[in-house]
């Protein structure tokens, strides 16, 4: 009777992972606005950036020079003819009225070749050449992915045939396409260019993300036949390019877009981000300053951080200063208010945090991240059922997001719909099959359902995929003991008590509990046996 009374104590542990706080109230008026007048940056401060953006500019523009042509154009150079399609409700950071024609934000596609096929053959061969002589391809890191490939500048043979096209195609199309960001052409310069090789195995794609740059060039090098799935997808107008070997797509750099994920085969491409040698991008400089003080770890995934200078700001202040800067240089950029709502979340700011995501969520409707990123602010202030259709826009823009589809479900369960916790809960796990969070509530779905079996199954699962994981842990140990396997359950639980630096005080102090009761379980087994 005692054994049950024990069982009883660890089946009411069997909880799902929350964290409520205290209720908070927000303010209404146009969400930009309130996101803008919430920086506190002083002009002092301001200016220092605005420096430190000036100095950066200058170090790059040395650091580039020789790395790619730079100069005067072809004074013929062909502009082919283009399909463009507008990305409506759009800005950009720098730049934002000279990069429009006629107001809209532009995407040009050509409509004939501006490279031939044996000129993207050789191209080719010459970057395999490359990858050969140096032992294998490199990896370019995009987000969640490492796209093997190498930057233009460093592939013999690519990097000439690079110079002349910029001089005689590449820039004669941007002066064209876009005559008042590019003016002549002479202050263009390479901010980077890579050569990727995606393949279906390594690399297939990349995040969605901004270039680093005023305008950005992508050119196919192969033709489609040799793969499934790629193109460029542009986020906003859920618009996927698919490109013909040769063609070539011209856009300003900051529009979110995606390398698609290949599915089959190899495809090949060149990348190009150009900035102007005669003009200080401070809103993307600001923007990138604190992304890399965030530690990257944030949705936008440039290719290329900004070169840190070091300023004796900790980080997080750098990042909160850096992104302000941003936001009162570019407030309608969504890529400003998003990131500074991170940097916001990560010193506990989370009202200020809170219109920071809803600026950028309506600025950017299909960025997934300001969604969860306003979802969790909303939790932190006790204002769960506002949060719970956040978490669903999230992971419904983004299925490969187990997170989202995590908290969803567990909004859900708080509101005692387990049905609909059972459903997000499976697409979490289709999404990453070892989310452990996941895993451990499906658990306790299959508990609640008297399914012991898949119970103690799932819990396993969630510890095997994460080792690490002191609540996956916990909950595989209160299930052993609930079965009464108390030697094994006691075994994972010193595990967890042992295994200094894996578990936050929660679980330690969870883990110690329910230990205490699985020994006095073990004892009365011990003495009913006896
Ligand atoms: O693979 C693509 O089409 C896009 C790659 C990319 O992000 C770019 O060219 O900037
Ligand atoms: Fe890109």
């Amino acid at each position: 009777m005692r054994i049950t009374l024990l069982a009883a104590t660890l089946a009411a542990a069997r909880t799902r992972p929350t964290a409520l706080r205290a209720a908070l109230r927000r303010r209404g008026g146009d969400v930009v606005e309130t996101a803008s007048a919430s920086c506190k940056l002083s002009p002092g401060r301001a200016e220092e950036l605005a420096s430190l953006n000036e100095r950066e500019h200058a170090a790059e523009c040395i650091k580039v020079e020789g790395e790619a042509w730079s100069g005067d154009l072809e004074p013929e150079g062909e502009i082919p003819a283009t399909d463009k399609f507008a990305i409506p409700d759009w800005y950009l950071p720098d730049l934002d009225a000279e990069l429009r024609n006629n107001g809209d934000v532009e995407i040009h596609v050509t409509r004939t070749p501006l490279f031939s096929q044996e000129e993207c053959q050789h191209v080719i061969a010459m970057a395999d050449e490359h990858a050969n002589n140096a032992g294998g391809w490199g990896k370019i890191p995009a987000g969640r992915y490492d796209v093997h490939g190498g930057w233009v500048k460093d592939i013999v043979g690519v990097k000439e045939w690079f110079d002349d096209m910029l001089r005689t195609r590449l820039y004669p199309c941007l002066r064209g396409l876009f005559p008042n960001a590019a003016g002549d052409g002479s202050s263009l310069r390479v901010q980077s260019a890579y050569l990727f090789k995606y393949t279906a195995e390594t690399g297939a794609a990349t995040d969605v993300h901004v270039d680093s740059g005023l305008l950005s060039f992508t050119i196919a090098l192969n033709e489609p036949e040799a793969y499934d799935g790629g193109g460029t997808w542009f986020e906003s107008v859920d618009k996927l390019v698919e490109m013909p070997q040769g063609h070539v797509t011209f856009r300003p750099g900051h529009v979110r877009h995606q390398g698609r994920p290949l599915t089959r085969g190899t495809r090949y491409m060149i990348g190009g981000f150009i900035m102007r040698e005669d003009v200080v991008e401070h809103g993307r400089r600001s923007i990138e300053r604190g992304v890399a003080a965030l530690g990257g770890a944030v949705a936008e995934a440039n290719f290329a951080a900004a070169s840190g200078e070091s300023t004796g700001v900790p980080p997080e202040q750098l990042a909160i200063d850096a992104l302000e800067h941003a936001v009162q240089v570019c407030p309608r950029v969504a890529s400003a208010q998003l990131n500074l709502g991170t940097a916001r979340q990560r010193i506990d700011d989370a009202a200020g945090a809170e219109v920071c995501f809803q600026a950028a969520s309506t600025l950017s409707p299909r960025d997934p991240a300001a969604f969860f990123g306003r979802g969790q602010c909303l939790r932190e202030l006790g204002r769960r059922q506002e949060a719970e259709p956040l978490f669903q826009e999230a992971s419904s823009l983004d299925e490969l997001d187990a997170d989202a589809a995590y908290m969803a479900a567990l909004s859900a369960s708080e509101r005692g719909d387990f049905g609909s916790e059972l459903r997000w809960l499976e697409r979490a796990l289709k999404a990453d099959p070892k989310h452990a969070k996941s895993l451990v509530n499906r658990a306790v779905l299959y508990g609640e359902a008297g399914d012991l079996d898949n119970e103690l199954a799932c819990n396993r699962k969630a510890v095997e995929a994460n080792p690490q994981s002191a609540l996956a842990a916990n909950a595989l140990a209160s299930c052993l003991g609930m079965r009464g396997m108390v030697d094994e359950s006691l075994a994972v639980f010193a595990r967890v008590l042992d295994g200094a630096g894996w578990g936050d005080a929660e679980e330690l102090a969870r883990a110690q509990k329910l230990h205490g009761v699985v020994t006095r379980m073990k004892a009365k087994q011990g003495a009913s046996s006896g």
